[in-house]
């Protein structure tokens, strides 16, 4: 995903100085293994993140986006406000982008994300349906897509409210009436809306509201939406329903699910056929979610009595719509969000999802990325960062040509298993797992999108631990099945290769590699070999690496008993060079040895 003015970085921070070492001796004996390590404090400030950027981004805004927002976005990058591109020039201008925001008027479709050029990271819907964006093509190319779920359900519900009511009582129609010269006080009789059924169908964010204001309105109001909980629907006084029962019983049926597969056509000839005869309809969803033609034909045949519409299958509809130029139809240019106050709101809570996004920070409003709270997040970041060195180093302990096809991953908790939210650490263990060995980016986005299609499975195992739960993890372990090392001794007593860390102070920390204990703070890269136990052996390392100016960050001797087998691992803030490594290896005690880079 590198371009021009961008690149992801996962780097740890500039090399510390001398003089923020800090030795640390800490002795363990579990398993009959010694674990001696010096550890150096760091300067923090790394991003754990998904996607960052080296330079000042640029953000596409195709659709006119409310003034608090672009500011929000000129802020941060360089924005280019380019509205009612076709195409053709959308395709274009993307490949100079890192992120694009639309509203629902601009499709975001695969050739958009291919135009790219792997540049772009993001795409911010202002509003809540992302039926115009791939989905599919974002994630297979790594680009995250947020919306802002929230700031436009009140207008919408109000548009709804405003569309059942002016609908009733014929206002649009009325209204052209007069202006019309014309006085049709008999033509224009309505329907009252007290103690009449309002069916609501999708009981999300905009049809809870659409019920709670009908309810002040004096209707019965039911609702069918297979995943909405009852005692919402009964905390606000409705009732949910199955599909056939609220289409039958309603004399008002208003549409407030996505546009889905599923929902497509949803109201179509077989369900008109279902409902009251005089039913009137109200769609500020999506207009894909109704069989427009069988709309019309429910119209003509007076199933459907009258229908009041804002969105539309083509938008805008072609101007002989047979639909819209129906008499009993009102319609409105799919304003549901379109109040100041909403697309302030909107253009706030998407301008800060992009930059949070481009910024490096997971989004609360990810749509084809696991959401995590930011308070599960804070305590889950040390460890993600773990959990993708512990990719790395597990993938580079392969032996060429071995194929990794199987990892299993094993996570020590006292939490609870349904306390502990897996998905990101994977995504980044993955992330280790196929970045060194490719050329494939990979991210939160997607992780498991892209280890499917190289056929790597990733089983992931819990151990649940007694005692406080007071940290999410006591550790992570990664095994890589089937396959040889280039070092011998990081294949554990089962046969496959293994790595295990923890986090300590904050800081990740390599604690096993095969059987042997060591402990080595994951930062830099680290040199492991395998020796005789013996004295001197840290001092002859260490000065090979001091001859040529490589700096030690760490060091920690894994031994089976003393002055047998032992496993040193050594921390180093810059590559050491070939002639070094090498010294190293014929260093006689020296059994095996292999650099990792992290
Ligand atoms: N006209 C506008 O300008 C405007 C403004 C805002 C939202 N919308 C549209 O309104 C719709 C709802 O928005 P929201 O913010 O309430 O979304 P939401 O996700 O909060 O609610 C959608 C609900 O639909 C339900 N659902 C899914 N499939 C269903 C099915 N087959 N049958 C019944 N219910 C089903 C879901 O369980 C969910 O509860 C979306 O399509 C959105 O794009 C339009
Ligand atoms: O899904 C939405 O948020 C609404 O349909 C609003 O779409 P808009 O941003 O194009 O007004």
């Amino acid at each position: 995903m590198a371009a021009a003015a961008s690149s992801t970085s996962l780097k740890a921070s500039p090399s510390p100085t001398i003089a923020s070492w800090m030795r640390q001796r800490s002795l363990s004996t579990t398993f009959g293994v010694t674990a001696i390590s010096f550890r150096r404090v760091e300067p923090r400030g790394r991003h754990f993140v998904v996607l960052s950027m080296d330079a000042k981004p640029t953000i596409l805004v195709a659709e006119k986006l409310g003034e608090a927002g672009v500011k929000l976005l000129k802020d941060f990058a360089n924005v280019d406000c380019s509205y009612n591109l076709s195409p053709e020039e959308l395709c274009t201008k993307i490949s100079l982008c890192d992120a694009l925001i639309v509203r629902s008027g601009t499709k975001v479709s695969r050739e958009v994300f291919e135009s790219s050029g792997g540049r772009l990271k993001v795409v911010g819907r202002a509003g809540v349906g992302i039926d115009n964006v791939d989905l599919a093509a974002a994630t297979e190319h790594g680009c995250l897509v947020v919306n802002a779920p929230t700031a436009n359900t009140v207008a919408a519900a109000e548009h709804g409210i405003a569309l059942l009511t002016a609908m009733a009582r014929n206002i649009a129609q009325a209204d052209a009436s007069v202006k019309a010269g014309k006085w049709e006080r008999s033509k224009y009789v309505g329907v009252s809306l007290v103690g009449k059924t309002l069916a609501v169908m999708g009981f999300g964010k905009v049809g809870t509201e659409v019920a709670r204001r009908a309810k002040g309105l004096g209707m019965h109001v039911i609702a069918h939406d297979p995943y909405a909980p009852a005692d919402r629907a009964r905390a606000i006084g409705v009732e949910l329903v199955s599909f056939d029962e609220a289409i039958s019983s309603a004399d008002f049926i208003s549409l407030h699910m996505p546009l889905t597969p599923s929902t497509s056509k949803i109201l179509n000839d077989e369900n008109f056929a279902k409902m009251k005869k005089g039913v009137r309809i109200i769609n500020v969803a999506r207009g894909g979610v109704i069989d427009e033609e069988a709309l019309v034909k429910a119209l003509e045949s007076g199933i459907v009595a009258q229908a009041a519409l804002d969105v539309f299958t083509v938008e805008p509809p072609p101007k002989d719509s047979k639909l819209v130029q129906h008499v009993n139809v009102t319609a409105t240019p799919h304003l549901g969000a379109s109040t100041m106050e909403a697309q302030e709101g909107v253009a706030i809570e998407i301008a800060e999802a992009v930059v949070g996004a481009l910024k490096g920070e997971l989004a609360a409003t990810a749509v084809n990325a696991p959401m995590v709270p930011s308070e599960v997040l804070t305590e889950l970041k040390p460890f993600v960062s773990l959990a993708e060195k512990l990719g790395r180093l597990a993938v580079q302990l392969v032996a060429g040509g071995s194929g990794v096809k199987s990892v299993k991953v094993t996570y020590a908790s006292a939490r609870a298993p349904d306390d502990l939210d897996t998905r990101l650490l994977r995504a980044m263990i993955t992330k280790g797992l196929i970045e060194p060995i490719s050329s494939v980016f990979v991210n939160l986005v997607n992780a498991d999108f892209t280890a499917k299609q190289r056929g790597l499975r990733i089983t992931e195992e819990r151990i649940v631990l007694d005692g406080s739960p007071e940290s999410p993890l006591e550790f992570i372990q990664v095994q890589i099945a089937n396959v040889e090392s280039k070092f011998a001794s990081a294949i554990s007593d089962s046969g496959e290769i293994k790595v295990e860390g923890r986090v300590k102070d904050g800081i990740p920390h390599l604690t096993k590699v095969g059987s042997f204990e060591v402990d080595v703070s994951l930062e830099g890269s680290i040199i492991l070999c395998r020796q005789v136990d013996q004295p001197g052996m840290i001092g002859k390392v260490g000065s090979i690496l001091g001859e040529e100016n490589v700096n030690v960050s760490f060091m920690s001797v894994g031994r089976i008993a003393p002055r047998k087998q032992a496993v040193m691992a050594i921390g180093v803030d810059e590559e050491p060079s070939k002639q070094s490594l090498k010294r190293i290896g014929e260093i006689s005690s020296v059994e095996e040895f292999v650099y990792l880079n992290l």
